[in-house]
């Protein structure tokens, strides 16, 4: 791939590249864009195809932080990690401390957290080698695993959703269909059967539906069938570009709602999901629960102020179908110009000069 031309393209500032022979460590750190201040973005472990196919990965999901973070209202810009690797086969201590290392390198302008393939024990190992990493164990004061967060989010989005579709957010009776039932989803289905929706799920890993099933008395079919599932609402809680061309046809949902990053295959997917009337919540703004709560870490972490925020999502999913209707454009970008407009207003905002250190004369 030609990696700077993609980098100018979507402006990329920084691609770090980390390698530790011994530990196995192959990590790809994008950070995006920090108008906003220092880039927070997840670690995800995932066994790529290919060397390129982690490098587009990291690059999407670290620009989908910074549209993420923005539109959260956060001031933090994007980054992610991804470590390419089985993550239950290949990781060991010395790769998470050695990539602890390279974040502490960087020195501050990447912090990092959980996503898929990572856990808060992870964190707790980065966090030997570096200041920089949230979401690591309550027991070091901070805020622990971000799922519940991020799905509590994703319940109060998927509300707001509904209320646009159907005209009220009460979603007792609705019809569920959920896409991996991992760390997320486990806790949104949680959320939903206490409402009394009706869930339907789906994982390719058996004990993760299982557990949906004895829990929450959801019905389980295969992964390919979710999509033809008669539902209400599609909720994609696994990897991205489940909504695709193959895919929309097949939904019959009202509602797109869940906490997947990068959930339609490419933007236009958006428009045709706005022609056909389907109610599709931002994956950006509906999934930042989890980057609220450890962002708060970076005031001294306080669980009423960051399920306060949390709380907002719902608003935020509101203010999205309102733009989209004001100025009648599909609701992927009505969020992407939400986001925009904050990042430019800021950028603008601190433009002026202050004064720093390297600026007191009399210290000549
Ligand atoms: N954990 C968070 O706080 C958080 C925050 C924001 C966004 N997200 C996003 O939400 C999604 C889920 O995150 P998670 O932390 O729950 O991860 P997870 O790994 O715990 O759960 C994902 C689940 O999806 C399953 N899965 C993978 N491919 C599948 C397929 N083709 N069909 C069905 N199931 C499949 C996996 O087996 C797993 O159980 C990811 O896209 C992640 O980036 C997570
Ligand atoms: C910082 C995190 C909790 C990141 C999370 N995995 C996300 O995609 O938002």
């Amino acid at each position: 791939m030609e990696l700077f031309k993609y980098m100018e393209q979507d402006e990329y500032e920084q691609v770090v590249f980390c390698q530790d022979k011994d530990s196995g460590l192959k990590a790809i750190i994008a950070i995006h864009d920090t108008t906003l201040g220092p880039a927070l973005g997840g670690t995800r472990m995932w066994t790529y195809a290919s060397e390129e196919d982690a490098v587009i990965d990291a690059l999407r999901l670290s620009k989908g932080m910074t549209y993420k973070n923005a539109a959260a209202g956060l001031n933090l810009g994007g980054g992610k990690t991804v470590i390419i690797g089985d993550p239950k086969k290949d990781k060991n201590e010395a790769m998470l401390r050695a990539f602890g290392r390279y974040i502490q390198g960087l020195n501050g302008r990447y912090i990092t957290a959980e996503d898929v393939g990572t856990t808060v024990e992870d964190m707790d190992t980065i966090y030997q080698e570096t200041n920089y990493v949230t979401g690591i164990s309550q027991a070091f004061g901070s805020s622990g695993n971000p799922s519940p967060a991020t799905a509590y989010g994703v319940y109060r989005g998927m509300k707001a959703a509904a209320k646009e579709a159907f005209g009220t957010d009460n979603l007792e009776g609705r019809v569920v269909a959920v896409q991996g039932v991992g760390n997320v989803a486990y806790h949104l289905c949680r959320h939903l059967h206490e409402e009394g929706a009706q869930l339907v799920v789906t994982d390719i890993d058996q004990d993760a539906v299982q557990r949906a099933v004895d829990d929450f008395e959801a019905k389980a079919v295969d992964p390919n069938d979710i999509y033809d599932v008669d539902c209400d609402i599609y909720a994609p809680c696994a990897l991205g570009a489940s909504v695709n061309d193959d895919t929309i046809s097949r939904l019959s949902a009202s509602v797109i709602a869940g906490s997947a990053n990068n959930q339609l295959a490419e933007s236009r997917h958006g428009d045709i999901l706005y022609e056909k009337g389907i109610v599709y919540a931002p994956d950006y703004v509906i999934n930042a629960g989890g980057v609220i709560n450890v962002a708060d870490e970076l005031y001294g972490y306080n669980r009423e102020r960051a399920m306060k925020k949390i709380e907002t999502i719902y608003d935020k999913i509101a203010k999205v179908f309102e733009i989209s209707k004001r100025d009648d454009i599909p609701t992927n970008v009505a969020a992407d110009r939400m986001a925009e407009e904050r990042i430019s207003s800021i950028h603008h905002a601190r433009s002026t000069f202050l004064q720093n250190e390297h600026h007191v004369i009399s210290r000549r």
